[in-house]
């Protein structure tokens, strides 16, 4: 028979944190020591970001939105968003997007957002679980939510962004069946980061549609 013990030790132990110790802390962000352990029962550090501005009750610090603008006699386009960003120290293409208000819900943020940024009157079609941005660094969340826009709508007609003082953005639509073509022509013309998330939505769009044999691992 086994005893309690030779038990405890085949029981896989979890990595757990017993520490967040704040080391720096500005407005917006602060930067905090982790302290855990591993699950081998090492105990270790880790440098962490994390925003200031999640609020109680919220699981994730914003939303980005998936547009797409539908209209008869146009090709279906996505709505992307262009604008400055410090950090990077050049422009940067991504879908619209925003941190979370009080007592707002996702799908609530992701529409405000939206047309706060575009001006697009939308509605949401789907929204994901909460899911990271940069696990390696920070502990930044969003929910990914879809969003139809009826271009057919006299709201939409002549969007206007409603931006507050110190954003600046510009709205790109894109056809989705030419979005990764597009992004490329794009990027080789300007300096112009793209959004992980946009990049990889396009090379999704792409591979879907690929035929098997032009697979790359099926050639020659
Ligand atoms: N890390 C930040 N530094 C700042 O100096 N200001 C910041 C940071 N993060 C957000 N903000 C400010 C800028 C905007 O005025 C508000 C709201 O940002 P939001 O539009 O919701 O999100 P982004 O589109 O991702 O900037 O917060």
């Amino acid at each position: 028979m086994e005893n309690q013990n030779s038990e405890a030790a085949s029981t896989p132990r979890k990595d757990t944190i017993i520490k967040e110790e704040t080391l720096i802390k500005g407005k917006w962000v602060q930067l905090e020591e982790t302290t855990y352990v591993d699950h081998e029962g090492k105990t270790r550090t880790w440098e962490t970001v994390k925003r200031t501005t999640r609020r109680e009750g919220n699981d994730a610090d914003g939303v980005a939105i998936i547009p797409v603008l539908l209209r008869t006699l146009h090709y279906d386009c996505m709505v992307l968003i262009k604008q400055f960003r410090p950090p990077l120290g050049c422009y940067c293409l991504e879908f619209p997007a925003g941190l979370i208000d009080e007592n707002e819900t996702a799908e609530q943020a992701a529409l405000r957002e939206l047309e706060e940024e575009t001006g697009y009157k939308g509605e949401v079609v789907e929204c994901s679980p909460v899911s990271c941005l940069d696990p390696g660094l920070s502990n930044c969340t969003t929910y990914v939510v879809t969003v139809h826009i009826n271009g057919e709508e006299f709201a939409n007609f002549k969007p206007k962004p409603k931006l507050a003082d110190g954003e600046f953005t510009e709205t790109i639509l894109i056809p989705k069946q030419d979005l990764r073509k597009r992004i490329d022509e794009m990027v080789a013309k300007e300096k112009l980061v793209v959004d992980a998330r946009v990049y990889t939505y396009a090379l999704a769009l792409e591979h879907a549609v690929a035929k098997p044999f032009e697979l790359p691992f099926l050639k020659g």
